[in-house]
Formats: C-alpha cells, structure tokens, sequence
C-alpha cells in the first residue's frame, strides 16, 4: 500500500492522545463496559474530591484525589491504545483519498467519445483510457490490452498488464494506463468502488465486533458484573464486622478487580490485527474473515501458479507413433491462434522457436473453441468441417473416442513420461486422430516445501486441487510437499472439497483468482482473491490480495493466529494479574480496619494506603506498558495449537501473577514516602 511505510511518529501519537480524550465520551465508553465501569468509578471519586463526606466517609481528600486521577488515567490510557492502534489506519485512509479525484473520463457513446467527470459514470458505462490517463472508475477489460501503474493501490511500482478476456480483465478506479489504449466496461457505481471500500476498511469506520470478541467481551463483562456484586455487598459484611469500608477505597478494589488489562486493550488487538493484514498489501474485508484465518484448519491451493511458477510453457512436441512432429506442431499452431492463455501462446512461441511452418489460412473463416476448465480443451472448428483440439490427455482421449478414433499406443507411455516428470502434457487431434502431445513445462516455486512443513506443524492440512491429470498432480504434490491432492478437479470439484472438509467441523481457506473460482472463494471460511483476478471472484472473496501472490495465504494465516494468540496471551495475563492485586489489596483493606491483620501483608508493603494506591497505579500503567505487545502481537512460532496453548499459560499465565507483585513492591517502594 502507498503509505506502507507510516511510522508510529510523535503526530500519529499526538492524534492519538487527542482521541483518547475524545473518547472519554459516556456515548462511546459504554460500548466497551469493563472501562466504562473505570470511568463511573472515576465520576464518584471526582464527586468525593468535591464533597468528601457524600458517604460519611473520614477518608482524607488527598487520597480522593489521587484514586480520581489514577483512574481517570486508566480509561485515558486504554482509550489511547485504541486510537493509537486506529491511527496507521487513519493516515492510509487519507492519502487514499488523495488518490480519489475527479477526473474527465472519455465516454464511449454510440460509436464516438464523450466527455463526462468521472463522478457521472454508473455501472455499464463503457470508456476508453489511453495511454498517460486514469482510469476513471472499477470496471473490466472488454477491448484491448495496457500496461497498468497500480501503485496508487498496490505500493507496486511495476505495472500489470490488463487485457480483455481471461483472469486478468479488471482494473480498478484510481491506477493509471502507462501504455496502449483501453475499453474498459464499468463494474461499479459511485460510492461502491473499490477504492470507496478500501477507505472504509482502512479507517476502521465500519469495523464489528468478531465472534470471538464477542464471546470474549461477554465473559469479561460478566466477571465485571460478578465483582460489582461482590465489591457492592462487601460492606454489609463489613458493617457486621464492624469494619468502616470506605467508598474510594471499594472503588479502588472494583477496579484492581475486573479484567481492565484485557478490558482496555482488547479492541486495539483487533484493529492492529486487520491493520497488519492491511500492510501485508491484503485487503480484509471483516476483522471476522482474519480471525477466522487464525482458525484454518485447511488449506486448499491450486496448483498452477500458486505451487508451481505458472507459466506453463510448450517445450516439446511428441509425436504419436506414425505421425511426425511437423504435422503434430502444424495442428497444435491452428488449435493455439486465437487461444489467448499462456499455454496457448507458448505453443505458437516454440513453433516459432523450432521453425516449423504451418498455413494459417486452414482457419479462416473457423470457429475458434476457447479454453475452458469445464472442458479442458481448446481448439478450432475449421470450414472444412475438420475440428481441431488440443487439451487435457484424457479429455481429448474421451473426445476423439466418441468420434468412434482410437488411441495410439504409445500415448499413454509418453504422457506418462511428461506427467510423472512434473510437466503437463496437452493431446492434439484432429477429429477422430490423435497427433501427439505438446509438452509443458512448469516449475515448483522454490521454497514450498518449507512453508507446507510450517502447514503441517501448525496443525494444517494443505489441499493441491488441480485440472491437471492424476500423474502431473502426484509429482507436484510430492516435490512440494503437499498433504493430499486432488486431480482433473473441475471448479464444482472445488467447492466439493470444501464443503466436505467444513462437514468435518474444518475451517477452510483458499486463493483463486478466476470467474470459475468464485463460488468457492464464497464457500470457504477465508477466501482470498487476487488483485489481478477477475471481479467476480473478488467480490466473492472475503479478502483480496493487492500484490496478486497467491501463497500469501500462508502469511495471512499466520497474521491471524498471532492475533488470536495474542489475545489470549493477554487475557490469561490481564486475569493472573487481577489475582496477584487481590492479593495486595485484601489484606490492605482489613489492615485498615484490623492492624493484627498485618500478618496477612504477605507483600511486605509500607502500609495499607500505600498498598492500594500501589496496586491501582500498576494497573493503570500496565495497560500503556502492554500496547507494544498489543499492536505487534505476541512472537509466533509455527507448532501445534496444544503446545502454543501451554506455552503462553506458562509465560503469560506465571508472568501475569508474578509480574504485579514485583511492580506493586516496586511502586509501594516509590511511593511509601509521600503517603
Ligand atoms: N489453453 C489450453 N488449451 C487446452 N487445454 C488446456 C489449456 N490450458 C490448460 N489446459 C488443460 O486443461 C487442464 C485444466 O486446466 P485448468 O487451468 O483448469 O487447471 P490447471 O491450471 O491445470 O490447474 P490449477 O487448478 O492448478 O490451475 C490443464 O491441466 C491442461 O491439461
Ligand atoms: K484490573
Ligand atoms: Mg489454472
């Protein structure tokens, strides 16, 4: 993204500091209760620093006012977290802004150009963009093919070619043709592009509650309601005690009780969560669809151009036995003219390449077969009557066999040849006579074994579904380390596999970028589009990835379970720590009232004021202490759920007691001598 580099810098926390005021707003505390609790507390304390003996209480107003100060601290710190966590969000919003203007767009009308602000297009519209011009608003490629400048969006600053027809149609508002001209069809209506959406989600304006926040506000709300009743009945007992239970000091308790820890930093875990997938150059379009990708259980990948580099080239023709190889390259040329895939183009290349010759004017006046994954096969009808086709072996196989043809010999040897290596091999036949076989080559990414072994020890199954046949798929499963594969799988094949693994109680994530995968981009858990890809499957997606790199995803899990992780971490934390200040102020209280209780002041602490105003302060100062860890999340190494589990229950659990004690010791040190 164009801001990526935005620094935490003294304006973003000078911003930040200003909205933690602003926030003090009853209207907006309520929606986060633990500190809207903190807050009342700080209201009463204030009345008592005002009128000291509103309860009849003889505590001395000194210590009013430091209570009401602390506390007011404790909601300011927290509010501060958040809008700290808000701000990166809040800068990239704006000089995405930048980027919308209104611009002059060439309208194309009954057959001349119109020119309209770009604020005048709806949905249908059809514009030309030329070379040096914007383009004026979200659309696809119907005509033509430019290079494009995305940078606005992207951050990249190499531009993308877009053309017409195939996975790399859409374009979006806001980036710039560098070369070549451009009739683009508008997809979207004011308000509704892409860039409108993307301000919205970086801004955060629109940002709900997850789930699992959900839940956990739930029990942090009800353990504050738990300790209300507690702290609100205590001094029933203490009157039959004769104990004086002072209001500030029962406030004072309430707060030292209630998880405000977790309470003040839980919404900013959320935000900077999104807000890293964000500067991952991948646009979330629900804090829910990355938490959820902290949960993925499975992970389905296709293989071309995910696994492997994708750019399936023709490298070889291999001929059928009886047939020779000029003949082979002549009727996979007339099959690959107008098949605009890079499979397609590569063929003629390597024709090229090789010096064979083949007489284009076979195909006048044919009709041309385009490529599809329903089919597998790509090719010509020709005048004549001829059809030619080029395609998945065992689809063309099918094809010329139901033409009552039959299959040479040495066919299956030979693919098998090409298969079990890694390559694809592709049948070319003309009606009921199969040629031979066109060889392409593809290559592993490198550095996929490593990130499928990471998979595999954070409890993930990995997926490869494949067009491709049986043998090609088990070799580039093997190579790369994929837990199962799933070949000659047709885009239905897809949402199947999903769909079965969700029966099993899975989360499932996958990444696609065509029409075709749309539907299981909806299906699964966490769908991940690619920029590059067609609207369709990104309006499908519950994210998008500006940088179109298809084994992101492995990242965005891992953005995901650092984030949930971290909330964990810090709710285990927040909880010990309520423990260990109990601790410090129970015994405190009934010292107060009992001085033989002293034998109870486990934490040697200079005397019962200072003990609670010890305790309160480190709560307060806990929560700005813990923003670093909220924002940029707790380390994470790739291993099991379990073991993750019991490491942080060990590391935040013990620290989360541990910690209090020696920081209230600490400040009751500091402070002893003023109190
Ligand atoms: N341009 C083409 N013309 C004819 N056949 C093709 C062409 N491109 C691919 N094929 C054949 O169709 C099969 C399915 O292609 P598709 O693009 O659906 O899947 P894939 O690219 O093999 O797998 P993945 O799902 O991993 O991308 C390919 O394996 C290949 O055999
Ligand atoms: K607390
Ligand atoms: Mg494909």
């Amino acid at each position: 993204m164009n801001t990526k580099k935005t620094m935490l810098g003294g304006d973003t926390i000078r911003q930040a500091a200003k909205q933690a005021i602003v926030k003090l707003d009853p209207r907006i505390m309520f929606r986060n209760p633990v500190m809207f609790v903190v807050e009342i507390g700080f209201v009463i304390t204030l009345l008592l620093c005002i009128f000291p003996d509103a309860f009849g209480g003889t505590v001395p107003r000194w210590f009013n006012i430091t209570t009401t100060v602390i506390l007011l601290f404790t909601v300011l710190f927290a509010n501060f977290a958040e809008a700290l966590a808000e701000g990166r969000g809040k800068a990239q919003a704006d000089s995405l802004k930048k980027t919308k203007q209104d611009i002059t767009a060439r309208k194309w009308v009954n057959g001349s150009v119109k020119q309209v602000s770009s604020s005048d297009l709806k949905k249908g519209d059809v514009v030309i963009v030329p070379a040096g011009e914007m383009i004026p608003g979200d659309g696809e490629v119907i005509e033509g093919l430019a290079s494009v400048d995305e940078s606005a969006i992207t951050g990249e600053s190499a531009p993308v070619i877009k053309e017409a027809g195939g996975d790399f149609s859409s374009v979006t508002g806001g980036t710039k043709v560098v070369s070549d001209q451009i009739k683009v069809r508008i997809t979207a209506d004011q308000g509704e592009s892409f860039l409108d959406r993307m301000i919205v989600l970086v801004e955060g304006a629109e940002r709900q509650k997850t789930p699992n926040e959900i839940a956990l506000n739930t029990v942090l709300v009800s353990l504050t309601i738990i300790f209300l009743v507690v702290v609100v009945t205590l001094p029933f007992y203490s009157d039959f005690l004769q104990i004086q239970m002072e209001v500030p000091i029962l406030i004072a308790l309430l707060v030292c009780l209630i998880p405000t820890t977790i309470g003040g930093l839980l919404s900013a875990i959320g935000i900077a969560g999104m807000d890293r997938v964000t500067q991952f150059n991948v646009l979330a379009m629900s804090g829910k669809a990355v938490e959820a990708s902290g949960d993925i259980n499975t992970i389905i990948l296709d293989k071309t151009g995910t696994i492997t580099f994708g750019n399936r080239m023709a490298s070889e023709f291999i001929s059928a036995a009886g047939h020779k190889n000029s003949d082979t390259a002549c009727w996979a040329a007339i099959s690959s003219l107008k098949d605009e895939t890079p499979e397609g183009r590569s063929v003629l290349e390597l024709i090229k390449k090789l010096g064979h010759s083949y007489d284009e004017k076979l195909a006048d006046g044919g009709e041309f077969i385009e490529f599809r994954a329903e089919t597998r096969m790509s090719g010509i009808n020709l005048k004549d009557g001829r059809q030619v086709r080029k395609g998945a072996v065992d689809a063309v196989k099918k094809w010329v066999l139901s033409q009552g043809g039959s299959v040479p010999k040495d066919l299956e040897s030979n693919s098998d040849a090409i298969a079990s290596a890694g390559g694809t091999p592709l049948a070319v036949a003309v009606d009921d006579t199969i040629y031979g076989l066109i060889y392409l080559k593809d290559t592993v990414k490198p550095g996929m074994r490593e990130r499928f072994e990471q998979m595999r020890r954070m409890g993930i199954k990995t997926i490869m579904c494949t067009g491709d046949n049986p043998l090609t798929a088990a070799t580039i499963a093997r190579e790369a380390g994929v837990d199962d594969f799933i070949a000659e799988s047709k885009p239905e094949d897809k949402i199947a596999v999903i769909r079965r693994e969700q029966a099993e109680g899975k989360l499932v994530a996958m990444t696609g970028d065509g029409t075709n995968d749309a539907p299981a981009l909806a299906q699964a858990d966490v769908g991940i589009a690619m920029n590059s890809g067609t609207v369709a499957a990104k309006e499908a997606a519950n994210m998008v990835d500006l940088d179109s790199d298809p084994s992101k995803i492995i990242e965005v899990v891992a953005i995901g379970k650092q984030m949930l992780m971290t909330r964990g971490a810090l709710t285990t934390f927040s909880i010990a720590n309520d423990i260990a200040k109990y601790f410090a102020i129970i015994p405190a209280m009934f010292m107060l009232a009992v001085p033989e209780m002293g034998a109870l002041n486990i934490m040697k602490l200079d005397s019962p004021v200072s003990a609670i105003l010890s305790a309160l302060i480190f709560n307060a100062v806990i929560i700005p202490l813990l923003i670093p860890l909220a924002i940029k999340g707790v380390a994470y190494k790739p291993m099991s759920s379990n073991r993750l589990l019991s490491r942080n229950l060990l590391i935040y659990g013990l620290g989360g007691i541990l910690v209090p004690f020696a920081g209230i010791k600490l400040i009751d040190l500091a402070v002893h001598h003023w109190v």
